[in-house]
């Protein structure tokens, strides 16, 4: 939390809200709290229902498992249209991690999944189209140290973390443009998604980008919030919350 505005102009309260139905949601609360923004108070707020939701200014989607957060939003009255509606809205800040990037992707543009209607997302990045699990199971996670010259100390790698990841299928053409943030090197990238499924023929340029951002929305394939660094936290909030107040 910080305490020193800048002179003259009182500091904002953001309220940044990390949707805590499943998954690694106590995380991002912590590196929330830890975040130093000057001129800004922060509150991280666990979200369960649409009242918290709508009292939030920012929302972290974590990662864990998509469907299960589809179902357990579904189950929840009203949450998930509003779920919907909130990260659909391109003036609203929210980042997705893992399988809060599935989630941010076209609403037909997930592949990968086990079932048929394993592949719904909720929209917010226009064009992403994802493949889930294509960096393998659970027993295949890994670490790679990044680099992501967007970061503060650009030089410092950033050590992501990758578990049962998706991975960028395509981009579409959408009237906003989607930034490409980071990517990893060719030898730590998998084989491109299969062409016969209903996505169509994977862009393989696409297919090692892992960390995208388009206005105020960012996503990345791997979970920033287990690696005891919090700059890409930092990074969202200074560029897509604090400038979108
Ligand atoms: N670590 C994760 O968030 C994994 C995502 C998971 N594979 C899914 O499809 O939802």
């Amino acid at each position: 939390m910080t305490v020193g505005a800048t002179t003259g102009v009182l500091p904002s309260r953001l309220v940044i809200g990390v949707l805590a139905l499943q998954g690694a949601f106590i995380e991002h609360i912590h590196y929330l709290e830890r975040l130093d923004v000057k001129g800004h108070y922060i509150t991280a707020l666990a979200v369960r229902n649409p009242e918290e939701l709508e009292s939030c200014h920012a929302l972290i989607i974590p990662g864990g498992e998509s469907t299960a957060i589809t179902r357990v939003a579904d189950r929840t009255p009203g949450m998930l249209p509003a779920l919907q509606a909130f990260v659909a809205d391109p003036s609203r800040p929210v980042y997705g991690t893992c399988a809060g990037m599935i989630l941010m992707a076209d609403a037909d543009g997930v592949g990968g999944g086990k079932r048929k209607n394993d592949g719904s997302a909720w929209g917010g990045m226009t064009g992403l189209r994802v493949w889930r699990n294509l960096y393998g199971g659970q027993l295949e996670s890994f670490e790679f140290p990044l680099h992501i010259p967007s970061l503060s100390e650009p030089h410092r790698p950033f050590n992501a973390i990758f578990i049962r990841a998706p991975a960028v299928h395509s981009l579409k053409q959408s009237n906003a443009e989607i930034e490409r943030l980071a990517s990893l090197p060719p030898d730590c990238v998998p084989a491109p998604p299969p062409a016969d499924s209903p996505l169509g023929e994977p862009d393989i340029e696409t297919t090692p980008v892992v960390m995208l951002r388009q206005g105020r929305k960012l996503v990345t394939s791997f979970h920033p919030e287990l690696s005891g660094d919090t700059r890409i936290h930092e990074y969202w909030v200074k560029h897509c919350v604090v400038a979108a107040q």
